[in-house]
């Protein structure tokens, strides 16, 4: 039977070492009118604490909607997530590809309102954002607003914000989707950078397998809808990680390895279009 559960369990006994989250069999339908989406699953996954996973599959393949399932937005139809988590830190926070910054608000402003949200005193939640504006490299934009940034220097202020409440799980929905080639690469430095710091669990979807390989842990292949793992990578460069990984003999190896198999997948989910339209 379906459970339509997303577990969110405070160290259970059964916690597989070292595990953060858990997807056994979940599945997410969505019917809209007389209508059926079987958008993902059966889905299983397993993310260690402390990893940085990233999730590529063709265009609506049901990833968002996975990490709309582990944030608590929707429910799965069928299957179990589990969350490790410890209390008192925030569960999980989320930065998206269209910036998600507030134009009425300044960058600092910005940067501490989740912390508001969460109730942290004023002054904490005023140093804490400084710090984070100042790892992010915003340092002297704290009081601009969103209009006069740069896209870059927007999306920086989501991440920010996204990791000044020290989520215990991240999760990134193409979060450099829109901006150009340049400050795309400049922003995956970024967040290397920081990510090398306090190493928390990253969930991370894209469309670019080059930026999955420069970033992840591991590259997990997710297939055309309803979106199930078909193969998971681990990513064999080292850490701390620059990203002119991208420019050796055994990237570009692996990246034409793990192409191979993504590219049956996207044309797997053309060819479902072709027969739907
Ligand atoms: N609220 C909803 N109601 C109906 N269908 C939905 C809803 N949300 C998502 N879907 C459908 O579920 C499928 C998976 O969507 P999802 O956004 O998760 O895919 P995706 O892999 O993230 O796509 P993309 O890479 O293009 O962003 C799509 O067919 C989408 O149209």
């Amino acid at each position: 039977m379906d459970t339509q559960t997303r577990q969110a369990t405070a160290a259970p006994p059964t916690a597989p070492a070292g595990a953060k989250l858990l997807a056994s069999g979940v599945e997410r339908q969505f019917i809209s009118g007389k209508s059926r989406v079987h958008a993902l699953g059966p889905f299983d996954l397993r993310v260690a604490d402390g990893e940085f996973v990233c999730l590529v599959g063709p265009s609506g393949c049901g990833k968002s909607t996975f990490l709309r399932i582990v944030n608590g937005l929707l429910p799965p139809t069928a299957g179990t997530l589990d969350l490790w988590l410890d209390e008192g830190r925030a569960d999980t926070s989320m930065v998206f590809q269209d910036y998600g910054v507030l134009p009425w608000k300044t960058v600092l402003a910005n940067v501490r309102f989740g912390l508001e949200m969460a109730k942290v005193p004023r002054r904490e939640a005023n140093e804490r954002a400084m710090e984070w504006i100042r790892r992010i490299g915003l340092s002297g934009f704290e009081k601009a607003y969103p209009a006069t940034l740069s896209g870059g220097m927007r999306q920086r202020v989501s991440i920010a914000r996204a990791l000044a409440v020290q989520p215990q799980i991240l999760l990134m929905d193409e979060p450099f989707a829109a901006v150009d080639a340049q400050m795309r690469v400049v922003l995956q430095e970024v967040l290397l950078k920081v990510w090398e710091e306090d190493r928390r669990t990253v969930i991370f979807v894209t469309h670019s397998l080059e930026e999955a390989l420069v970033l992840g842990d591991r590259v997990v292949v997710v297939s055309a809808r309803p979106g199930r793992v078909v193969s998971d990578i681990t990513v064999p460069f080292g850490r701390p990680r620059a990203s002119d990984v991208r420019r050796t003999p055994e990237f570009a190896e692996l990246h034409q390895n793990v192409w191979d198999v993504l590219r049956d997948e996207v044309q797997a989910s053309l060819a479902a279009g072709t027969e739907a339209s």
